[in-house]
């Protein structure tokens, strides 16, 4: 019956695609269901039309979540699929993260035209990243490099370094898994000194808050412990009003019934940063990420925030 498949709204990119591939895969194991049972949905965006700037200085975050959202409360679609890191802290009412799957390598690579390591790059070298974290980490480490804009998807990234744009670049680890273009990256990138972003790695699931047909069904596919971590990071997250125009990175890990998280802010040259660390017991996820939130901003104080303002 027509009206009982399950449409599965997403952007158009191959790793949009692929998540929610995955997506309908473990719905269909957890279920029995047959692949017919599902529609992908693809839906433009306005993060995937503009290209000609970063996305920090169009808006932010909700660029590549808004119209998606826009079909979900209209009925288009029955649930969506996200990368967490590009999901806002402030859902419009109505909706709700319903699960998350489990997590991926949450890491950062190195991918060189020519070199191995982000430290092996010549003086004055051009790194293609629009990313504020990465552009700031990656400062922090090598002040002398040319970090500038590299705009579009994982592809069109990796096909302006091969024309020589320049001459490396950094990307998710877990986006070239899930696109299976691990083999691509050169390095990767040390969490310790080069953090990721809140939530990489983890696809999340947002479905209308109401929806008593759906969230049954999306909820059996729920990972705890990356939900768990997530909570954590996103509080830290909401804690700081984080936006893309802020450097932001940190993790929180998931041992036993135990929540570690470990958080960092820069000002986008990377001259100045701090940490912040904080543990718990799982109840306590989103406190842990708050706390950590309210004491980083303390250590920091308000002359930091007002480095890029
Ligand atoms: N901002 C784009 C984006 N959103 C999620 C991922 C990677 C996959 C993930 O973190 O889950 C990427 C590409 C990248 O940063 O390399």
């Amino acid at each position: 019956m027509q009206t009982d498949v399950v449409r599965i709204g997403t952007r158009g990119s191959a790793l949009a695609l692929a998540q929610a591939a995955e997506t309908r895969a473990r719905l269909m194991a957890a279920h029995g269901l047959p692949e017919e049972a599902f529609e992908i949905v693809v839906i433009r965006t306005s993060g995937d039309l503009i290209q000609d700037r970063p996305l920090s200085q169009a808006g932010g975050k909700g660029l590549f979540t808004k119209e998606i959202e826009e079909a979900l409360i209209d009925g288009r679609i029955d649930l969506a699929v996200h990368s967490s890191k590009d999901m806002p802290t402030l859902f419009p009412e109505g909706l709700e993260i319903s699960a998350f799957l489990e997590r991926e390598d949450v890491r950062d690579v190195f991918i060189g035209r020519s070199v191995k390591r982000l430290d092996d790059l010549p003086h004055g070298a051009k790194l293609g990243t629009s990313s504020l974290r990465r552009q700031a980490l990656a400062l922090r480490i090598r002040p002398d490099l040319d970090v500038g804009m590299f705009r579009g998807n994982v592809q069109t990234r990796l096909k302006k370094l091969e024309e020589g744009v320049a001459e490396g670049t950094l990307l998710a680890l877990a986006g070239l898994k899930r696109l299976k273009l691990e083999h691509v990256a050169s390095a990767v990138m040390d969490p310790a000194t080069f953090p990721p972003a809140l939530g990489q790695g983890a696809i999340c699931i947002e479905s209308r808050a109401n929806d008593e047909r759906i969230l049954p069904l999306v909820r059996a596919i729920h990972h705890k412990a990356t939900g768990i971590a997530l909570t954590c990071e996103r509080a830290f997250l909401a804690a700081l009003d984080g936006s893309c125009r802020t450097p932001i990175a940190g993790q929180a890990t998931v041992e036993g019934d135990r929540v570690s998280f470990t958080g960092m802010i820069l000002t986008p040259d990377g001259r100045e940063t701090h940490e912040i660390s904080g543990e718990g017991g799982f109840a306590e996820a989103a406190k842990i990420g708050a706390d950590a939130g309210a004491r980083i901003r303390e250590k920091a104080g308000s002359t930091f925030f007002q480095a890029w303002e």
